[in-house]
Protein backbone atom coordinates (compact mmCIF):
# COMPACT_ATOMS: atom_id res chain seq x y z
CA UNK A 1 0.00 0.00 0.00
CA UNK A 2 1.67 3.33 -1.07
CA UNK A 3 0.26 6.75 -0.61
CA UNK A 4 0.73 8.45 -3.84
CA UNK A 5 0.18 11.96 -5.16
CA UNK A 6 0.25 11.65 -9.18
CA UNK A 7 0.54 14.97 -11.36
CA UNK A 8 -2.03 16.59 -8.62
CA UNK A 9 -3.51 20.13 -9.54
CA UNK A 10 -5.21 22.35 -7.29
CA UNK A 11 -6.69 25.98 -7.20
CA UNK A 12 -9.41 26.96 -4.52
CA UNK A 13 -11.56 28.60 -7.03
CA UNK A 14 -11.24 29.29 -10.92
CA UNK A 15 -9.64 32.76 -10.35
CA UNK A 16 -7.43 31.94 -7.83
CA UNK A 17 -3.91 30.80 -8.66
CA UNK A 18 -2.91 27.35 -8.71
CA UNK A 19 -1.42 26.22 -5.44
CA UNK A 20 -0.60 22.99 -6.31
CA UNK A 21 0.54 22.63 -10.04
CA UNK A 22 1.49 19.00 -11.19
CA UNK A 23 2.65 17.96 -7.68
CA UNK A 24 3.71 14.22 -7.64
CA UNK A 25 5.30 12.35 -4.44
CA UNK A 26 4.94 8.84 -2.60
CA UNK A 27 5.05 7.73 1.40
CA UNK A 28 5.88 4.32 1.64
CA UNK A 29 4.11 2.27 4.79
CA UNK A 30 6.59 2.75 7.81
CA UNK A 31 7.98 5.52 5.52
CA UNK A 32 8.30 8.78 7.37
CA UNK A 33 8.44 11.74 4.59
CA UNK A 34 9.08 15.35 5.84
CA UNK A 35 7.34 18.50 3.42
CA UNK A 36 9.36 21.19 4.12
CA UNK A 37 8.81 24.44 2.24
CA UNK A 38 7.69 28.46 3.42
CA UNK A 39 5.16 29.69 4.36
CA UNK A 40 2.17 30.08 1.75
CA UNK A 41 4.23 27.93 -0.51
CA UNK A 42 1.08 24.89 -0.46
CA UNK A 43 2.18 22.39 2.22
CA UNK A 44 -1.23 22.51 4.03
CA UNK A 45 -3.20 22.98 0.86
CA UNK A 46 -1.36 19.14 -0.48
CA UNK A 47 -1.87 17.47 2.82
CA UNK A 48 -5.38 18.33 2.78
CA UNK A 49 -5.65 16.77 -0.70
CA UNK A 50 -3.49 13.99 0.18
CA UNK A 51 -5.85 13.11 3.21
CA UNK A 52 -8.93 13.61 0.84
CA UNK A 53 -10.42 16.57 2.53
CA UNK A 54 -9.93 18.24 -0.41
CA UNK A 55 -10.21 17.04 -3.97
CA UNK A 56 -7.56 17.85 -7.09
CA UNK A 57 -8.59 19.70 -9.87
CA UNK A 58 -6.63 17.53 -11.67
CA UNK A 59 -4.65 14.30 -11.15
CA UNK A 60 -5.08 12.27 -8.45
CA UNK A 61 -4.09 10.95 -4.76
CA UNK A 62 -4.57 7.38 -3.67
CA UNK A 63 -3.99 5.06 -1.00
CA UNK A 64 -3.56 1.61 -2.24
CA UNK A 65 -5.17 2.65 -5.46
CA UNK A 66 -8.35 4.45 -4.03
CA UNK A 67 -8.52 7.85 -3.66
CA UNK A 68 -8.67 8.63 0.40
CA UNK A 69 -11.71 9.13 1.38
CA UNK A 70 -13.65 7.60 3.86
CA UNK A 71 -16.73 5.80 3.05
CA UNK A 72 -19.91 5.10 5.28
CA UNK A 73 -18.41 2.99 8.14
CA UNK A 74 -15.07 2.88 6.72
CA UNK A 75 -12.38 5.14 8.52
CA UNK A 76 -10.49 7.03 6.50
CA UNK A 77 -7.04 4.95 5.80
CA UNK A 78 -5.43 8.34 5.64
CA UNK A 79 -5.63 10.79 8.71
CA UNK A 80 -4.83 14.12 9.24
CA UNK A 81 -3.34 15.80 12.58
CA UNK A 82 -3.29 19.53 12.29
CA UNK A 83 -1.33 21.91 14.18
CA UNK A 84 -4.27 22.92 16.35
CA UNK A 85 -5.64 20.14 18.14
CA UNK A 86 -8.45 21.98 19.81
CA UNK A 87 -10.08 22.95 16.84
CA UNK A 88 -10.39 19.15 16.33
CA UNK A 89 -12.33 18.80 19.61
CA UNK A 90 -15.88 20.15 19.98
CA UNK A 91 -15.68 22.31 22.60
CA UNK A 92 -19.21 21.35 24.31
CA UNK A 93 -18.01 17.42 25.09
CA UNK A 94 -16.13 15.84 26.98
CA UNK A 95 -13.01 14.46 25.27
CA UNK A 96 -14.10 11.04 25.58
CA UNK A 97 -17.31 11.80 23.53
CA UNK A 98 -15.23 13.44 20.91
CA UNK A 99 -13.06 10.05 21.02
CA UNK A 100 -16.07 7.89 20.86
CA UNK A 101 -17.31 9.64 17.84
CA UNK A 102 -14.58 7.36 15.98
CA UNK A 103 -16.73 4.68 16.41
CA UNK A 104 -15.17 2.37 18.77
CA UNK A 105 -16.65 0.85 22.14
CA UNK A 106 -15.74 2.14 25.53
CA UNK A 107 -13.58 -0.53 26.60
CA UNK A 108 -11.06 0.41 24.04
CA UNK A 109 -11.02 4.24 24.85
CA UNK A 110 -10.40 2.87 28.74
CA UNK A 111 -7.38 0.81 27.30
CA UNK A 112 -5.74 3.50 25.04
CA UNK A 113 -2.45 4.09 25.77
CA UNK A 114 -2.22 6.56 28.47
CA UNK A 115 0.80 8.94 27.10
CA UNK A 116 -1.78 9.36 24.40
CA UNK A 117 -5.08 9.68 26.70
CA UNK A 118 -4.30 9.79 30.16
CA UNK A 119 -7.64 8.45 31.50
CA UNK A 120 -8.77 11.92 33.93
CA UNK A 121 -8.58 13.71 30.49
CA UNK A 122 -11.11 11.75 28.96
CA UNK A 123 -13.66 13.41 31.25
CA UNK A 124 -12.96 16.62 30.84
CA UNK A 125 -13.72 19.24 28.48
CA UNK A 126 -11.16 20.44 25.59
CA UNK A 127 -10.53 23.98 27.55
CA UNK A 128 -9.56 21.61 30.61
CA UNK A 129 -6.19 19.91 29.08
CA UNK A 130 -3.31 21.60 27.75
CA UNK A 131 -1.94 22.02 24.20
CA UNK A 132 0.60 19.37 24.53
CA UNK A 133 -2.01 17.25 26.17
CA UNK A 134 -4.58 18.15 23.47
CA UNK A 135 -2.55 17.25 20.59
CA UNK A 136 -1.62 13.74 22.22
CA UNK A 137 -5.13 13.13 22.65
CA UNK A 138 -5.52 14.34 19.01
CA UNK A 139 -2.51 11.57 17.81
CA UNK A 140 -4.92 9.10 19.43
CA UNK A 141 -8.25 9.44 18.44
CA UNK A 142 -6.45 9.56 14.44
CA UNK A 143 -4.61 6.21 15.32
CA UNK A 144 -7.69 4.87 16.81
CA UNK A 145 -9.30 4.75 12.86
CA UNK A 146 -6.13 2.01 12.44
CA UNK A 147 -4.53 4.12 9.66
CA UNK A 148 -2.18 3.29 7.14
CA UNK A 149 -0.78 6.85 6.69
CA UNK A 150 -0.70 9.75 8.86
CA UNK A 151 -0.38 13.48 7.57
CA UNK A 152 1.27 15.45 10.52
CA UNK A 153 0.74 19.36 9.33
CA UNK A 154 2.70 21.26 11.48
CA UNK A 155 1.58 19.27 14.86
CA UNK A 156 3.99 20.71 17.32
CA UNK A 157 4.55 24.50 15.53
CA UNK A 158 2.59 25.61 18.87
CA UNK A 159 4.49 23.74 21.69
CA UNK A 160 7.37 23.97 24.02
CA UNK A 161 10.40 21.56 22.88
CA UNK A 162 9.05 18.98 26.23
CA UNK A 163 5.96 18.22 24.67
CA UNK A 164 7.06 18.86 21.00
CA UNK A 165 9.63 15.97 21.48
CA UNK A 166 7.07 13.73 23.27
CA UNK A 167 4.08 14.38 21.11
CA UNK A 168 7.09 13.15 17.91
CA UNK A 169 8.40 9.83 19.74
CA UNK A 170 4.75 8.57 20.41
CA UNK A 171 3.92 9.31 17.02
CA UNK A 172 7.23 7.87 15.50
CA UNK A 173 6.73 4.76 17.82
CA UNK A 174 3.05 4.23 17.07
CA UNK A 175 4.38 4.57 13.16
CA UNK A 176 7.50 2.10 13.59
CA UNK A 177 5.03 0.06 15.15
CA UNK A 178 1.98 -0.60 12.51
CA UNK A 179 3.97 0.33 9.52
CA UNK A 180 2.21 3.60 9.42
CA UNK A 181 3.57 5.82 6.70
CA UNK A 182 3.62 9.52 7.97
CA UNK A 183 4.00 13.03 5.60
CA UNK A 184 5.78 15.27 8.11
CA UNK A 185 4.70 18.99 7.23
CA UNK A 186 6.76 21.90 8.65
CA UNK A 187 8.51 25.18 8.15
CA UNK A 188 11.07 23.96 10.86
CA UNK A 189 14.02 22.27 8.61
CA UNK A 190 16.19 20.94 11.84
CA UNK A 191 13.00 19.28 13.43
CA UNK A 192 12.03 17.61 10.02
CA UNK A 193 15.76 16.08 9.46
CA UNK A 194 15.41 14.31 12.90
CA UNK A 195 12.20 12.75 12.61
CA UNK A 196 11.99 11.99 8.89
CA UNK A 197 13.94 9.18 6.89
CA UNK A 198 14.07 11.66 3.72
CA UNK A 199 12.97 15.07 3.15
CA UNK A 200 11.49 16.74 0.27
CA UNK A 201 10.96 20.70 -0.38
CA UNK A 202 7.62 21.66 -1.56
CA UNK A 203 9.41 24.07 -4.33
CA UNK A 204 11.04 21.13 -6.10
CA UNK A 205 7.82 19.27 -6.14
CA UNK A 206 6.67 21.46 -9.02
CA UNK A 207 8.03 20.07 -12.40
CA UNK A 208 9.56 23.24 -14.31
CA UNK A 209 8.52 22.99 -18.42
CA UNK A 210 6.83 25.79 -20.16
CA UNK A 211 3.51 24.38 -19.47
CA UNK A 212 3.36 24.91 -15.88
CA UNK A 213 4.97 28.07 -16.40
CA UNK A 214 2.35 29.21 -18.68
CA UNK A 215 -0.45 27.75 -15.58
CA UNK A 216 1.23 28.97 -12.55
CA UNK A 217 1.70 32.57 -13.39
CA UNK A 218 -1.76 33.45 -12.11
N1 LIG B 1 -9.52 27.86 2.13
C1 LIG B 1 -8.76 28.63 1.35
N2 LIG B 1 -9.33 29.43 0.42
C2 LIG B 1 -8.57 30.19 -0.40
N3 LIG B 1 -7.22 30.21 -0.38
C3 LIG B 1 -6.61 29.44 0.52
C4 LIG B 1 -7.34 28.62 1.43
N4 LIG B 1 -6.45 27.96 2.22
C5 LIG B 1 -5.22 28.36 1.82
N5 LIG B 1 -5.32 29.25 0.81
C6 LIG B 1 -4.20 29.88 0.10
O1 LIG B 1 -3.43 28.86 -0.51
C7 LIG B 1 -2.03 29.17 -0.43
C8 LIG B 1 -1.30 28.02 0.23
O2 LIG B 1 -1.76 27.90 1.58
P1 LIG B 1 -1.29 26.70 2.52
O3 LIG B 1 -1.98 26.87 3.82
O4 LIG B 1 -1.47 25.42 1.79
O5 LIG B 1 0.27 27.02 2.66
P2 LIG B 1 1.35 26.45 3.67
O6 LIG B 1 2.57 26.17 2.89
O7 LIG B 1 0.77 25.34 4.46
O8 LIG B 1 1.57 27.69 4.62
P3 LIG B 1 1.89 27.77 6.20
O9 LIG B 1 3.26 27.15 6.38
O10 LIG B 1 1.87 29.23 6.49
O11 LIG B 1 0.80 27.02 6.91
C9 LIG B 1 -1.93 30.49 0.33
O12 LIG B 1 -1.80 31.53 -0.63
C10 LIG B 1 -3.25 30.59 1.05
O13 LIG B 1 -3.63 31.95 1.23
Amino acid sequence: MTLRADDVWFRYSRKSPWVVAGVSLSVEPGEVVGLHGPSGAGKSTLGRLLSGSLTPRRGEVSADGRPPRPGRGTPNPVQLVAQHALLAFDPLWKIRSSLAETGVADDVLDGMDPALAPPELLDRFPHEISGGEAQRVNLGRALLADPRFLVADEITASLDPISQAEVWRLLLAAADARGIGVLAISHDRPLLDVVAHRVLDFGDLVPTGPWQAAHTSG
